[in-house]
């Protein structure tokens, strides 16, 4: 029986193209400037210590620790140092109005509904736990955090890693088995499997041959109950 369902973002939840188009394009824009400007203060001067440790460099300045950022964004690597600082970077285009967090128009009812009956829903991202709340609390829906018991970033581990979804599953306080994740990609899907998870695929738009596990369109279409194991 389903006690629990994780669910990723991006291209689950929410549309790939807020994400790349709305949201990447934002912090890029602003975090050369925001970088200089907020590199003695808190939080950002214990993030660029952290990127420091990341890159294994002590040494590296401000200018080439900001070179570096570049880099990761063109690549998009889930570094736990350039998501901090892209969700430190979002709260003003929430609160200031310049976009709302995309959700699919299937994704509130049917959280509403597990909700109902019982069953916990958490958020598994590489975006950091502030930028997760805020898409959520700054949805075209409105806020609809007070919907999760938690929310999970790259502090517990890759997303394609299967000791994130052990860590995930401890810290939940459940069996691997009672937890459903939800997610675009496979290879996420792969790990969480591994660990003893459920798994369905969210198919928003091309199809994965490559894949197994069981697929759907939409949220609408997902009957934990009914998820073959
Ligand atoms: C919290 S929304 C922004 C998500 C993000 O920054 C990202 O890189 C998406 O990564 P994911 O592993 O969730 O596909
Ligand atoms: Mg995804």
């Amino acid at each position: 029986m389903i006690r629990a369902i994780v669910t990723d973002i991006e291209g689950t939840t929410s549309d790939i193209r807020f994400v790349h188009n709305v949201l990447f394009p934002y912090a890029r824009e602003r975090l050369a400037a925001f970088v200089t400007a907020e590199q003695y203060n808190e939080p950002v001067s214990t993030i660029l210590a952290n990127l420091r440790e990341e890159i294994a460099q002590p040494e590296t300045s401000t200018a080439e620790l900001i070179e570096v950022l570049f880099a990761f964004m063109d690549e998009d690597r889930k570094s736990t140092a350039l998501k901090a600082l892209q969700g430190i970077i979002w709260r003003d285009g929430y609160v200031n109005g310049d976009f709302k967090g995309h959700l699919y128009p299937d994704v509130l009812p049917q959280l509403e509904k597990w909700k109902a009956q019982g069953i916990d829903l958490y958020v598994y991202s590489s975006g950091s736990v502030a930028a997760q709340k805020l898409l959520f609390g700054y949805s075209d829906e409105g806020d609809i955090t007070p919907l999760f018991s938690g929310y999970f970033d790259t502090l517990v581990g890759a997303k394609r890693d299967v000791q994130s979804y052990r860590n995930i599953a401890a810290q939940i306080g459940l069996p691997p088995a009672a937890i459903l994740f939800l997610s675009d990609i496979h290879q996420e899907l792969d790990a969480a499997e591994a660990a003893g998870f459920r798994t369905t695929q969210l198919i928003r738009g091309d199809d994965d041959a490559a894949s197994h596990h069981y697929q759907v369109p939409s949220f609408s279409n997902i009957q934990p109950e009914q998820i073959p194991s």
